[in-house]
């Protein structure tokens, strides 16, 4: 693993932003995995603004997200489906065709894990899988005690997520209980791991990553065992390294 750390969210975002347009370039079939969240915003606005400003063929590449609320219409303003389109499909011209996210409307939410499960494989996998996390350690809405070989799968979220999502929702009751989310064991398929933390209270996490015990308890562990994992963090998420 390899743990960058680095002055300000600025900086990590540039830094990521210069990675993933590296690789976009050079790989124009890429497949990546891509996550929601305000840590990667920054992340996302300077990487479209690279490969416009290059005019970086993106008609090949493909984008799987990791998970999305329960019952939220695709349109909703919270939901996954209008975060990525306004920060990343439409800016950058991306079609239905090549942007994948579970389907949290779905009326079969079991058979969409499956099916979504099913897309990524049949296309081929991931092939970096960009990461935040969680105050309690979860990665996609892995939470606390799911089994590190889990696939796409229905979570109820903790109390502790859904507070800490509340602040995009009007109230506590706005915020979905459930969410459909890739697993763990479809996380660490990926050949390549770009995690991003910033922010003190991040800093627990990031301590359990980098010398805390493999272990369920802070799904974020389950990345000690991945041969390809990069860690962007700013001064406040490293400080208790
Ligand atoms: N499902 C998302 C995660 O993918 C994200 O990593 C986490 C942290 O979000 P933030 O970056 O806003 O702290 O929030 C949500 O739970």
């Amino acid at each position: 693993m390899q743990v960058i750390q680095v002055a300000d969210y600025e900086e990590m975002s540039t830094k990521t932003a210069a990675f993933f347009y590296c690789s976009t370039k050079g790989r124009p079939n890429l497949h990546l995995g891509l996550a929601t969240g305000s840590t990667p915003i920054g992340f996302y606005e300077k990487l479209v603004e690279r490969l416009q400003a290059n005019l970086v063929d993106v008609s090949h590449l493909r984008t799987f997200n990791l998970d999305e609320y329960i019952g939220l219409h695709h349109d909703h303003p919270q939901s996954y489906h209008t975060f990525m389109r306004n920060l990343f499909y439409q800016p950058l011209g991306l079609s239905k065709h090549q942007t994948f996210i579970p389907d949290g409307t779905a009326e079969d939410i079991e058979q969409e894990c499956e099916r979504y499960e099913q897309q990524i494989q049949e296309l081929g996998g991931l092939h970096i899988q960009l990461l935040g996390v969680g105050k309690n350690g979860h990665i996609g809405f892995n939470e606390p005690g799911t089994p590190f070989d889990s696939r796409t799968h229905c979570v109820e979220l903790k109390s502790s997520t859904r507070e800490a999502n509340a602040r995009f929702f009007e109230s506590m009751e706005d915020v979905p209980t459930h969410a459909i989310t890739m697993g763990i064991g479809t996380i660490l398929e990926a050949e390549k791991i770009v995690l991003l933390a910033s922010g003190e209270e991040k800093a627990e996490a990031i301590y359990q990553l980098v010398h805390g015990t493999y272990s369920e308890k802070w799904p974020i562990t389950a990345l000690q065992k991945h041969k390809d994992v990069t860690v962007y963090l700013d001064e406040d998420a490293g400080k208790l390294l």
